[in-house]
């Protein structure tokens, strides 16, 4: 199925005090995808989000959704809905008021328009539209029939009556979600919202919104600077640095081929070596030859930096080996181990299966795919 656009950033520009904070982002996204806007504290990702939602104007560039320009066009009228970290939800009304609470806000012409299948169900030769009191009614039954299915969608069943005070930081962001989705936005935006919870708390809201996105077919834009959060849930990540974005990409391809330090370093722990390209397929690093296979076409000389995941590196017997070096620190991890390994006057990132005390002499190999290359020129 080919993929719909759903938003397009063009040269997008925000100045605070004389400084690009957002510094010309161009970016589309697809219908029912879910975007990540991953980066350190102060990068621009929030200022990006809060554009693309109408709270901050840019000072250049469009925001097009479905090829119209939004840029002009106020936050409550556009087809977008944010969850912010802090929920601010409201402490004096209760769980379902607070979902119901938008739409209970809208003008009765609004509502007219929004319910209007609903309505012609209900009424099919027109007659409740010309009785605003019934007309009024019915649609308040629509908003808190609703309401009380977008609290089935985000788990919280029966809980319509509890004060807002009474439930959990987990539970408050799913009123937070629910109040969100019962626009039936198009687009949600997402910022930084389970910062706030606990990490196993965290990580069973990362799936189920993955799977609620994925359901309700909303494109989702998220931000946030946990980069396992970003790798959970993403169809694409947005690594941003300093106003720009630095590599756009799945996941997987973001974690596996990075396009410097910066974006390997953020994506995880890792290995970078200093290398030299010194022959056909074949990178020097660690004082050592390594074969390596890949597409980038790097001239013999070249200077590299040699990205290698902890565990890519394999544990073998001496005589298999590449390099030897000896555990200077050793963690058991549980489904792994994690081992420092010193070859080389250099320290090395292993995790392997098996355990080693620290002192143990071992061999380490590497699979010729698993050696990544970045050119010294990208940094
Ligand atoms: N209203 C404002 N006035 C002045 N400077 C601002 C304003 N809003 C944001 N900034 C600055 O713009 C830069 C980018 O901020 P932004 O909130 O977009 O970053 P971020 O990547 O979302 O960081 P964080 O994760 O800390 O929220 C920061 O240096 C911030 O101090």
């Amino acid at each position: 199925m080919e993929k719909k656009p759903l938003i397009q950033l063009v040269d997008l520009v925000k100045t605070y005090d004389n400084e690009n904070v957002v510094n010309g982002i161009n970016l589309t996204i697809y219908e029912n995808e879910f975007v990540t806007l991953l980066g350190p504290s102060g990068c621009g990702k929030t200022t990006t989000l809060r554009m693309l939602g109408g709270f901050v104007k840019p000072d250049s560039g469009v925001i097009a959704i479905e090829g119209k320009d939004f840029s002009e066009i106020p936050a409550f009228a556009r087809p977008i809905n944010t969850v912010f970290q802090r929920y601010a939800l409201f402490p004096h009304l209760n769980v379902i008021n607070n979902v119901a609470f938008g739409l209970h806000h809208r003008p009765l012409s609004f509502l007219t328009e929004f319910y209007k299948r609903r309505i012609e169900k209900v009424s099919p030769d027109g007659s409740l539209l010309k009785n605003k009191g019934l007309l009024k009614k019915t649609i308040d039954d629509f908003i808190m029939k609703d309401a009380k299915e977008m609290l089935a969608l985000v788990k919280l069943s029966g809980y319509d009556t509890r004060k807002i005070d009474q439930l959990s930081g987990g539970q408050q962001q799913r009123v937070a979600l629910a109040r969100a989705l019962i626009n039936r936005p198009k687009i949600l935006l997402l910022d930084e919202p389970l910062a706030a919870l606990d990490l196993k708390l965290r990580q069973n809201m990362q799936y189920e919104l993955k799977e609620m996105q994925r359901n309700l077919g909303i494109t989702f834009i998220f931000v946030t600077h946990d980069q396992e959060e970003a790798m959970t849930m993403s169809d694409r990540i947005v690594v941003m640095r300093n106003g720009n974005i630095e590599q756009l990409g799945t996941p997987k391809s973001i974690y596996n081929e990075p396009i410097n330090q910066y974006v390997a370093h953020f994506i995880g722990e890792t290995n970078i070596f200093d290398g030299e390209i010194t022959g056909k397929q074949e990178v020097t690093f660690l004082n050592t030859k390594f074969k390596y296979i890949g597409y980038e076409n790097f001239k013999v000389g070249s200077k590299v930096d040699v990205v290698i995941r902890p565990e890519d590196w394999d544990v073998v017997p001496a005589e298999k080996a590449s390099i030897e070096g000896q555990v200077t620190f050793s963690l058991f991890k549980g489904v792994h181990n994690e081992l420092v390994v010193r070859a080389e006057d250099h320290d090395i990132l292993v995790n392997d299966y098996e355990f080693f005390e620290v002192g143990s002499k071992i061999g380490l190999k590497v699979d010729p795919y698993e050696i990544h290359l970045m050119g010294k020129e990208n940094e």
